[in-house]
């Protein structure tokens, strides 16, 4: 716990050394003992955390002393010690913005204690809000932690600045582990909502009989179980930001309720019937080309123009060349210092091995590889032995097979006919080629047999 300096201006010496001795029993009390305000005014520049001020100094009243104080720094708390009992006196140096008036008695020593103890939790409570809030405008200061120099990702931050300007929809596209979360939240954090909520809801993850209650909220009684009333998202989010992650699973019958609530900016809790507005910014997410859900009829054209707002493209690792490295980097390093250990580089062979893998999990991925590496590496440097790829995405298989195209063609066309149980119609219109063309490969592949 940091100290806290304690100016103490008393003239009456007996006084003020009994008062310095029993606050000097707290051995964080850093005590500085002055008999004149003059000798106050002259130290300030000390930065004393709390000055307790005697009212009746020799030369300067203590209200006078209290407004010199307070043109020099109105923040520092100033505890009055007086020997006037008259409350119109007290009442007035609180109003002048005294922390606390106390009498000189028997009890002073005591209450000055317990006064100062109050104010240190208050000025705990107050550094540790500066200290919160200096680390989330760190935090997601987005050119510092999204990280990349790429011209797809510098493509990407040109976007993020233009949104943070104005309250426009903004829509971001994909792969998983891209990075649209991280995105998401560095528009709302570096705009003027950043002080208002973040409320994100991911459609894939909430049971669909649920999403309607979690999006608007609920009255008691509006359903069997709803024994509570209950805010909605979209309620919550008001004033601030809401993150629609994987938009794209939204069923019909939802797609249409949250475009009348987007139209109309109000919200009417399910059993209820008062119109609750709300102002949230819409950031909305997915892994899938919505235009296409719109053209396969499973998403509605005037819900997909509603949200679309500016689109942000984010691409895939593998497509943002060096900063697979730099990506690298930056979680060996985080890993480090979270595991407090000693630094750790990547071999060449590691690093070729990084850019030649192409990451169907994205960043998430990479950031799992490279933790599994810090500890797996010995010495302080990784090697390519170190990195292990565990990818679930079978794509890398299926190409590392290297064969020829037609091979490959024949082996999707093959794959897709034996999904639709041997219906070549079905198949020539999912693959958008001539039913001969099947038919030709279903013969060539008898021959073969
Ligand atoms: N450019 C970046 N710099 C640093 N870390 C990143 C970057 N992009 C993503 N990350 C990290 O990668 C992980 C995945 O990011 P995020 O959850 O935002 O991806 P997503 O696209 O929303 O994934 P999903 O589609 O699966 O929800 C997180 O740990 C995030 O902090």
């Amino acid at each position: 716990m940091k100290s806290l300096k304690i100016f103490l201006i008393e003239d009456d010496p007996f006084f003020g050394e009994a008062l310095k001795y029993h606050l000097k029993l707290n051995p964080d009390f850093d005590i500085h003992l002055f008999k004149t305000g003059k000798e106050c005014i002259s130290n300030l520049y000390q930065k004393p955390d709390i000055i307790c001020l005697d009212f009746g100094l020799p030369d300067i009243t203590g209200d006078k002393l209290l407004k010199r104080i307070q043109e020099t720094n109105d923040k520092i708390p100033i505890i009055i010690i007086s020997g006037q009992e008259e409350i119109e006196v007290a009442v007035n140096f609180l109003k002048s913005g005294a922390a606390d008036y106390i009498i000189k008695n028997e009890h002073t020593k005591d209450i000055l204690w317990n006064s100062i103890n109050k104010i240190r939790e208050n000025l705990d409570l107050v550094s540790e809000v500066e200290d919160l809030k200096e680390q989330l405008e760190q935090k997601f200061s987005f050119e510092k932690t999204i990280i990349g120099q790429s011209d797809a990702i510098k493509n990407v931050f040109n976007k993020i600045n233009k949104s943070i300007k104005t309250n426009i929809n903004v829509s971001i596209t994909g792969e998983t582990g891209t990075g649209k979360e991280v995105v998401a939240k560095a528009i709302h954090y570096n705009s003027e909502r950043k002080n208002k909520p973040f409320i994100a809801i991911n459609m894939a993850a909430i049971p669909k009989d649920l999403m309607e209650s979690d999006f608007f909220g609920h009255e008691i009684g509006a359903f069997t179980g709803a024994n509570t009333r209950s805010i909605g998202k979209f309620e919550q989010a008001n004033g601030g930001t809401i993150f629609l992650d994987e938009i794209a699973e939204l069923d019909l019958n939802l797609q249409s309720k949250l475009l009348r609530v987007l139209q109309e900016r109000e919200v009417v809790r399910l059993g209820g019937n008062t119109k609750i507005k709300f102002d949230a910014r819409l950031i909305i997410a997915t892994h899938k080309d919505l235009a296409q859900e719109v053209k396969k009829g499973s998403f509605r054209e005037d819900l997909y123009y509603r949200i679309i707002g500016l689109p942000i493209e984010l691409p895939p690792l593998r497509e943002r060349g060096n900063d697979t490295l730099l990506l690298a980097k930056y979680f060996i390093d985080l890993f480090v210092k979270d595991n407090k250990m000693k630094s750790i580089i990547l071999s060449k062979e590691a690093k070729d091995k990084l850019l030649k893998y192409h990451f169907p999990g994205n960043i998430r991925e990479l950031k799992s590889v490279i933790d599994l590496a810090c500890v797996m590496c010995e010495n302080g440097e990784i090697l390519s032995d170190d990195l292990t790829f565990n990818s679930i995405n079978s794509t890398d298989f299926f190409l590392s097979e290297e064969k020829t195209l037609k091979e490959y063609t024949a082996e999707i066309i093959l794959h897709y006919l034996k999904k639709n149980r041997n219906d070549v119609l079905k198949t020539a219109k999912k693959l958008d080629i001539g039913k001969s063309t099947i038919y030709n490969l279903i013969q060539s592949s008898e021959k073969l047999k």
